[in-house]
C-alpha cells in the first residue's frame, strides 16, 4: 500500500516521540511491503515562532491531501504561564480538529501484563481492563462562545451541543459496543447541565436501534470514582469533550503511564493519530519521554487502513519491550531506564 502521511511533530517532546513512531512505521513498511511518504508540517508553538500562527493554512492543506495525520504534541510553558497570550499553540490543535472534522476521539485504556504491578492501583482492580472512551472532539465548552465582560472581571465559556453532534458520536459508540461486549456507558452530568440532558435524551432515543446493547447512564463525578475502583466493569464510554479529556488522563493511571496512551481522532473524511499526552515540557530534549503512546497511535493508524497484522506487529513489539524491561524512566526501576530513541530503535528492530 502507498501511504502519504502528514507528520505534525509539534513542541516539547513531540519531535522526539514522533521520530520513534516514524522509525517503527518505516520498519513496518519494510516488513510488509508498504511505501510511506512522510510530509512534515508545522504546528503549535513551533508554527507560531515560524509563521505567527499555530495551524497555518499550508499545514491544513498538507493534512487534507494526506491519507492520515500523525501528530506529536503541542504546548509551551511560555504560553501556559501567560494567560493573556492572544495566540496559543492549543488553538492550533482545536482549529485542526475542527477544520478536519475530527469529531470522534477514540481513546482506549488497557493493561499490559508486565505492568500490572506498576500501577498505583491494585492488580486485582485493574486486571482485565479493556475499555474505550469515545470522546466528542469538536463541540462543547471547547468551542462555545467565550470571553470577558464587566471590564474583564467576569469570564464565560459557553457549552453548546446540537442533537446531530450527539447522535453522530453516540452512533459510533453503539457500533463499537456491538463489536465488543455490547455495553455502552453514557457519561454525563444530566442532573445539572442542559447539554447533558440533551445527550441523555438523544442516546435514550437511539437505544431501540441497538436492542442488544446494554446502556447505562452515569454521572461524570461517579464515573471518575468507579473508573479507578472497578475499571474492568466498563467497555465503551461516550462522553462530551471536556469530560473525556479529564477522564482519559485519569484512566492512564490504570495502564501505568501517560506515555502509553494512544488515540485516534476520526471524522468523515480525515483521520489523525495522536498520543493523549501533551508536550511534557520538563522532558524536552532529555531523551527520557516514553515514545510508546505515539508508536501505539501509529498502530491505530495502520489498523484504520485495514492493516490489522501491521498494527498487531507494533503491539507485539511494545509488549515485548515491556516484558524485557526495555523502557523509559516512567516505567523503569531505578537505573534501568533506556532513552526515548533507544526504545524507538529497539521497537523498530523487533518488528
Ligand atoms: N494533545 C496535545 O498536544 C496536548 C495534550 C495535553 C497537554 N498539552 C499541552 O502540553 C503542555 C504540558 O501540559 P501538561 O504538563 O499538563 O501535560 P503533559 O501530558 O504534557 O504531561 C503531564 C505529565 O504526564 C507525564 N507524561 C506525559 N507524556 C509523557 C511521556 N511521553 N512519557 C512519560 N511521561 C509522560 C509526565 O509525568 C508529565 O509531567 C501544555 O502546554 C498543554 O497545553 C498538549
Ligand atoms: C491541549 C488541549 C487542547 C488538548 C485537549 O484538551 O483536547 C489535550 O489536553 C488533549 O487531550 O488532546
Ligand atoms: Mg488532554
Amino acid at each position: 500500500m502507498k501511504l502519504n502521511i502528514a507528520l505534525l511533530a509539534g513542541d516539547g517532546i513531540g519531535p522526539e516521540v514522533i521520530d520513534q513512531a516514524v522509525k517503527v512505521s518505516d520498519a513496518i513498511a519494510k516488513k510488509f511491503n508498504h511505501e510511506i511518504t512522510w510530509k512534515p508540517a508545522l504546528t503549535g508553538a513551533a508554527a507560531i515562532d515560524a509563521v505567527g500562527e499555530p495551524y497555518p493554512d499550508e499545514t491544513h492543506d498538507i493534512c487534507v491531501a494526506s491519507d492520515a495525520v500523525l501528530f506529536g504534541a503541542i504546548g509551551h510553558p511560555r504560553f501556559d504561564n501567560n494567560p493573556s497570550a492572544k495566540v496559543r499553540p492549543e488553538q492550533g490543535l482545536l482549529k485542526m480538529r475542527k477544520k478536519l472534522g475530527l469529531f470522534a476521539n477514540v481513546r482506549p485504556t488497557f493493561t499490559f501484563p508486565s505492568l500490572l504491578d506498576k500501577s498505583p492501583l491494585k492488580r486485582e482492580r485493574i486486571e482485565g481492563t479493556d475499555l474505550v472512551f469515545l470522546r466528542e472532539l469538536t463541540g462543547g465548552i471547547y468551542f462555545g462562545e467565550k470571553g470577558r465582560r464587566d471590564e474583564g472581571e467576569t469570564a464565560f465559556d459557553n457549552c453548546v451541543y446540537t442533537r446531530v453532534e450527539v447522535q453522530r458520536i453516540a452512533k459510533k459508540g453503539f457500533e463499537l459496543a456491538m463489536t465488543r461486549s455490547k455495553k455502552l456507558c453514557c457519561v454525563d452530568k444530566a442532573n445539572v447541565l442542559e447539554t447533558s440532558r440533551l445527550w441523555r435524551e438523544t442516546v435514550q432515543a437511539m437505544e431501540k436501534d441497538y436492542p442488544e446493547v446494554e446502556v447505562s447512564y452515569e454521572f461524570v463525578d461517579a464515573v471518575a470514582m468507579r473508573l479507578v475502583q472497578w475499571p474492568n466493569s466498563y467497555d465503551v464510554l461516550i462522553t462530551e469533550n471536556l469530560f473525556g479529556d479529564i477522564l482519559t488522563d485519569e484512566a492512564s493511571v490504570i495502564s501505568g503511564s501517560m506515555g502509553l496512551m494512544p488515540s485516534a481522532s476520526v471524522g468523515t473524511d480525515n483521520a489523525l493519530f495522536e498520543p493523549i499526552h501533551g508536550s511534557y515540557p520538563q522532558a524536552t530534549g532529555l531523551n527520557i519521554a516514553n515514545p510508546m503512546a505515539t508508536v501505539l497511535s501509529a498502530a491505530m493508524m495502520f489498523e484504520n487502513f485495514g492493516l490489522k497484522e501491521e498494527g498487531n506487529a507494533i503491539r507485539n513489539a511494545v509488549n515485548k519491550a515491556l516484558d524485557a524491561g526495555f523502557v523509559t524512566e516512567d516505567l523503569a526501576n531505578g537505573d534501568n531506564a533506556y532513552g526515548t530513541s533507544e526504545v524507538g530503535d529497539w521497537l523498530a528492530k523487533n518488528i
